[in-house]
């Protein structure tokens, strides 16, 4: 049944109100110490080490209210078979319904709300979580991974590359029931979705990037185009019929190794710390950031504290350029960096 009438137009207001209001002064943090969605344990100390490279400090210092809901709790289910060769499945599922609501929840108190993983499959219930509060929101997905396998197409049964196929509509008859999943529904069409950064597709989801017709630029389009014009044609291609919330699912993975080394996936050939850093620039100059994902992170997986520092304070680079903090080594422009300014009139004059 089409809603229609008057109520459905009041509802419609409320929703659009939340959403803009999510794009007022104030953001929110949460933890989501989680890892099931992939083998390698470690990756669920994430938010420990992207808050002590300094996250809240960083972003205290912008011009936002700050809110640190601190980390949310997955409860273990115990007996959790590989259903359909997918493994977890009910943590996973579960720990989505949790991260769910907990998005839905504060993007509907009017914050803009920054989601530190753990991994990747925690963008089902972020997503699904902010979709449910903004209907009309589009994703852009900075990876090295498309994350768009099915159960039958994934060759890891790892439910960090499958994300999207939870996420997408048109992709739902071919979805399977999994356990733990019975709570969510798609949210998303695949037009409402642009890749940026990928560069290792499996022959599975290659097949259904072409069939859905979903836009991506691969790392090869970021070099012919130039990071600039990649940011042009996306934001045209999400935004350019009607203004709407960004949900923005980065994976600490898009950039290159040499400069994100603690992750499990990683792929060389990848961002630039530059490149990384302009794509949340043009996000954050949008005005339209509501939900964003920092993910991947595993501290266990470095060589050294350096590459985990090295990663961790990448990870808070890109978080804080999203919400409009230039700093030292990563500017727009030099009319940005007020010391320059000061210093320049002292020397000059
Ligand atoms: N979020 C990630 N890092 N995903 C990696 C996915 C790797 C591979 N495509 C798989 O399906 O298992
Ligand atoms: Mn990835
Ligand atoms: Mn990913």
């Amino acid at each position: 049944m089409a809603l229609r009438g008057p109520l459905f137009r009041l509802l419609r207001t409320e929703l659009r109100h939340t959403c803009q209001h999510s794009r007022a002064k104030s953001v929110a943090v949460l933890g989501a110490p989680f890892s099931r969605g992939q083998k390698r344990r470690g990756v669920e100390h994430g938010p420990k080490v992207i808050r002590d490279a300094g996250l809240m400090d960083r972003l205290s210092a912008l011009d936002y209210a700050i809110h640190d809901f601190g980390d949310l709790n997955f409860h273990q289910i115990e007996k959790d078979e590989p259903y359909m060769g997918v493994n977890s499945p009910r943590n996973v599922g579960t720990a989505n319904k949790v991260m769910s609501s907990a998005v839905s929840r504060a993007v509907g108190a009017g914050h803009t709300l920054v989601m530190l993983g753990g991994d990747h499959s925690l963008a089902i219930g972020s997503v699904g979580g902010h979709a449910q509060q903004c209907p009309d929101l589009c994703l852009i997905w900075v990876d090295a991974h498309a994350d768009i396998n099915t159960p039958m197409t994934s060759p890891s049964g790892n439910l960090h590359g499958q994300p999207v196929s939870f996420i997408l509509k048109e992709l739902q008859d071919k979805m399977p029931d999994i356990p733990g999943f019975s709570w969510m529904k798609p949210v998303l069409s695949s037009t409402d979705l642009v890749y940026i950064g990928l560069r290792d597709v499996d022959p599975g989801e290659y097949h259904i990037l072409k069939n859905l017709g979903v836009h991506y630029f691969t790392m090869r389009d970021i070099d012919r185009l130039g990071i600039q014009r990649v940011m042009e044609v996306t934001l045209d291609h999400l935004l350019a019929r009607k203004q709407r919330p960004i949900h923005l699912s980065f994976d600490i993975d898009a950039f290159d190794p040499s400069l994100a080394p603690a992750t499990g996936t990683p792929v060389n050939g990848g961002l630039t710390y530059r490149e990384g850093i302009y794509i949340t620039e043009e996000i954050r100059n949008t005005g339209l950031l509501s939900v964003m994902d920092l993910v991947e992170v595993n501290p266990m997986l470095a060589a050294n504290r350096e590459a985990v520092e090295a990663t961790s304070s990448l990870a808070v680079d890109v978080i804080a350029s999203a919400l409009g903090q230039t700093r030292e080594g990563a500017h727009a422009s030099i009319d940005e960096i007020p010391a320059v300014k000061e210093d320049t009139e002292q020397l000059c004059l």
